[in-house]
């Protein structure tokens, strides 16, 4: 076992080009795609966690910010959220249901493997599920992470934690864990959030809004600004935000770009991508512009309706019923907006399809052609490399399901 505390980053252990093999030998590939078909034994779902009580309430939010540098008065205030729901969070029992939803389509598929679930911040922990994955003789683990977009904090932290389960068991060398691409431009991801902007511009129309009168806000987490600047591989430049922001507007340009082709006149709406939860000392900058500062804008541009898509997110977790439902619905509230929060990918069939989907695309090494991607910047790499979405504040870390030189 590590001595390393279970939530502190591990320094220097070792370098990212050590040959230690957290992935299989098919991720170590220059090409940006497994073209070899691979035999994973396991499917190892990665959540975020949640509180399940008051008690865990403030453990989580240590768990969450070790060492982070996130100010105590944003903690106390993060935790009035959860304490506001009798401190649960319902990621978990979301995780939970989105296990069963994929194991029964891999079972209706014929696919015999079976789904582990475990968590970043909260129980059940990654290292257990992973040992416990072990104990049962799996040692080939592919890993879905519920979160969609490159960046740090949506995937190289994950895979960072993948490989302290694994130095922390003692099954670093024994056990791999690869993951699936990151899902962003997925047909199973886009489609709940299609749905769910049609359906808040067909309520306006039906309440006799003009398209121009609407805005549409992609919504999603802030993250510094150096982690978005560094976010995804370190040669693509895709402008300000990095890839984390070119991601959620190549997505959001998607979807109102479908919309209009089916109702031309919602062609006249107009969309844009705003970002919340922001937290971080003040002196440092995040990105901008935040939901509830947009939404104070926006009655001067003449809009009077409001449809807030909660781009970011998997479920209606904290981050949407309190950030979104509460906050931003309010600020729409006082700005004398009609205001809809729009609908998560959740247990959407689509997108357990797509999941599953894309289990299968990476066990049998679709060609990248040949796979579903509905951005000019998908389909994303199966394998990260060096570097990739690094995190320059915190410095380096060994990750999992990369590039073993
Ligand atoms: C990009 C991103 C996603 C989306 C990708 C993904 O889903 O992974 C995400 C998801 C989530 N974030 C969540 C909760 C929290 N995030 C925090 C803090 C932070 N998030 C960050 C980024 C992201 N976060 C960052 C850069 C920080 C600063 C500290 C750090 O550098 O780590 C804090 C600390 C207090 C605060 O500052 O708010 C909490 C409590 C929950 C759980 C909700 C529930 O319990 O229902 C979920 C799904
Ligand atoms: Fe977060």
């Amino acid at each position: 076992m590590s001595e390393t505390s279970q939530h502190e980053p591990i320094d220097n252990l070792h370098s990212e080009n050590d040959p230690v093999p957290f992935a299989s030998p098919a991720s170590n590939t220059e090409a940006a795609y497994v073209t070899t078909p691979q035999d994973y034994d396991a499917i190892l779902l990665t959540g975020f966690g949640g509180p399940e009580g008051q008690e865990d309430v403030i453990p989580f939010l240590r768990n969450v910010t070790a060492g982070r540098g996130i100010p105590d008065e944003r903690l106390e205030e993060v935790a009035t959220h959860y304490r506001h729901f009798g401190g649960v969070s319902p990621i978990n029992e979301h995780n939970k249901q989105l296990r069963a939803s994929i194991e029964a389509q891999l079972r209706d598929r014929g696919i015999d493997l079976p789904v582990y679930w475990g968590n970043r911040n909260w129980a059940p922990y990654l290292e257990d599920t992973v040992q416990q994955a072990a104990d049962n003789g799996h040692t080939r683990l592919l890993a879905i992470a519920t979160s969609a977009y490159s960046s740090y904090s949506s995937c190289r932290q994950y895979r960072e934690d993948f490989a302290r389960a694994l130095i922390d068991t003692g099954l670093a060398g024994k056990v791999t864990i690869d993951k699936v691409r990151q899902f962003f431009d997925h047909p199973g991801f886009v489609t709940p959030f299609r749905e769910g902007v049609e359906a808040a511009l067909r309520d306006f129309s039906a309440q006799g809004l003009a398209p121009e009168e609407v805005r549409v806000l992609f919504a999603t987490h802030s993250i510094p600004m150096t982690d978005a600047a560094r976010s995804g591989p370190e040669e693509l430049t895709l402008g300000e935000g990095g890839a984390y922001a070119a991601q959620h507007r190549a997505v959001g340009g998607v979807i109102m770009e479908q919309l209009r082709a089916a109702v031309p006149a919602w062609g006249e709406t107009q969309w844009e991508l705003v970002y919340q939860s922001r937290s971080g000392p003040a002196s440092q900058p995040w990105l901008e512009p935040d939901v509830c500062d947009r939404i104070a804008e926006l009655p001067a541009e003449g809009i009077k309706a409001v449809a807030i898509v909660p781009l970011g997110f998997l479920s209606d977790h904290m981050e949407v019923l309190w950030d979104l439902d509460e906050e931003a619905i309010e600020a729409a509230e006082d700005a004398g907006l009609l205001a809809t929060r729009t609908q998560t990918p959740g247990v959407h069939p689509e997108f357990v399809t797509g999941l599953v989907d894309l289990i299968q695309e990476r066990v049998a090494a679709v060609p990248a052609g040949d796979r579903s991607a509905m951005t000019d910047l998908g389909p994303w790499f199966d394998v990260c490399r060096p570097g990739c979405c690094e995190n320059v504040r915190r410095g380096f870390s060994p990750a999992a399901a990369g590039l073993v030189p």
